[in-house]
């Protein structure tokens, strides 16, 4: 499965962090090429339990012995924690640095990391827990190939990847996936507690609305169909889908949606001003 096996360390032990380490490890990769940092003991011990990967509290001690290194720490504290670790690392070693981080440019990572040539910026989601995560990937010009292989295979393990072409292109990917689990589970929240009202009680009501959505989710992965196909065949004329259907229409969910999604690219842009 991994042709390529380096030495990894994450800087940072959060969720997106967790939810990749968990994945990796979950298709073999082997754990004692794994570091994570974090400076409280609780995210190192439950690292250390859940996954048996090595942990510590120095930045610059886990990322030295390291051939990558994965940025995994909030974009608002990239800079000092970058900075840092160059310092103390005496420069930024030559390492293939991965950054997770919305809103973080690849020049901008380039000025904390002192300059090092070496960088791919991911846009992985959650779901890369279960191996089902979706990552976008941009690889500045120039970029070894060998980078781009290795950056690709270690997304590839935790769920699908695609590269973008242009790094605004990340942007759309947080859009379009990486913040886009929280907007189905917003939906689903919303089917739930509309259920409870309803009577069900709230494992039913969760049941009712987890089933269908993997059983939607699955249908669209199986299907060569467009997803538009699958939902009309869900609404018979004159039924009860066409009635839930009009009412979203009414509420203009496709404008919203859109709206939200633009939204999620503009925070991410700003932030690019901002760090
Ligand atoms: N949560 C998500 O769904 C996604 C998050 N991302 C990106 O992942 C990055 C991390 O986000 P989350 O995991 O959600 O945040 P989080 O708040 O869960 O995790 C951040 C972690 O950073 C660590 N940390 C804090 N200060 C540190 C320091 N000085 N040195 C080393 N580690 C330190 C802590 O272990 C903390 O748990 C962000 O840049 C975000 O843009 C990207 C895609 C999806
Ligand atoms: O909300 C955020 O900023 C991060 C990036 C994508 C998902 N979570």
């Amino acid at each position: 499965m991994f042709d390529q096996q380096e030495k990894v360390t994450f800087i940072g032990g959060g969720n997106m962090a967790r939810s990749i380490i968990g994945g990796l490890i979950k298709r073999g990769y082997p754990a004692h090429l794994i570091t994570v940092t974090a400076p409280t003991d609780r995210t190192r011990q439950r690292m250390a339990d859940d996954f048996g990967v090595n942990t510590a509290e120095d930045n610059a001690k886990g990322a030295k012995e390291a051939d990558v290194v994965v940025l995994a720490v909030k974009p608002q504290l990239l800079d000092i924690v970058c900075e840092r670790l160059v310092a103390d690392m005496g420069g930024h070693g030559d390492k293939l640095y991965l950054s997770i981080a919305a809103g973080v440019t690849v020049d901008t990572l380039q000025a904390y990391l002192s300059g090092a040539p070496r960088i791919v910026r991911t846009m992985p989601n959650t779901p890369s827990l279960l191996g089902l995560g979706m990552t976008g990937l941009y690889a500045p010009a120039g970029t070894k190939q060998d980078d781009k292989l290795f950056s690709q295979s270690l997304m590839a393990a935790v769920g699908k990847v695609v590269w973008v072409e242009e790094e605004a292109g990340i942007n759309h990917v947080i859009a379009a996936a990486g913040s886009a689990p929280a907007y189905f589970f917003l939906f689903m929240e919303a089917i739930q507690t509309e259920a409870e009202n309803m009577g069900f009680d709230a494992e039913t009501a969760r049941l009712l609305v987890q089933q269908t959505a993997q059983g939607a989710a699955q249908m669209v992965t199986e299907s060569d169909l467009p997803i538009s196909t699958l939902r009309s065949q869900v609404t018979s004329k004159g039924g009860t889908t066409a009635e839930a259907l009009r009412t979203f229409e009414e509420g203009e969910l496709s404008t919203l949606v859109a709206k939200a999604m633009r939204a999620a690219v503009a925070r991410a842009e700003d932030m690019a001003k901002q760090f």
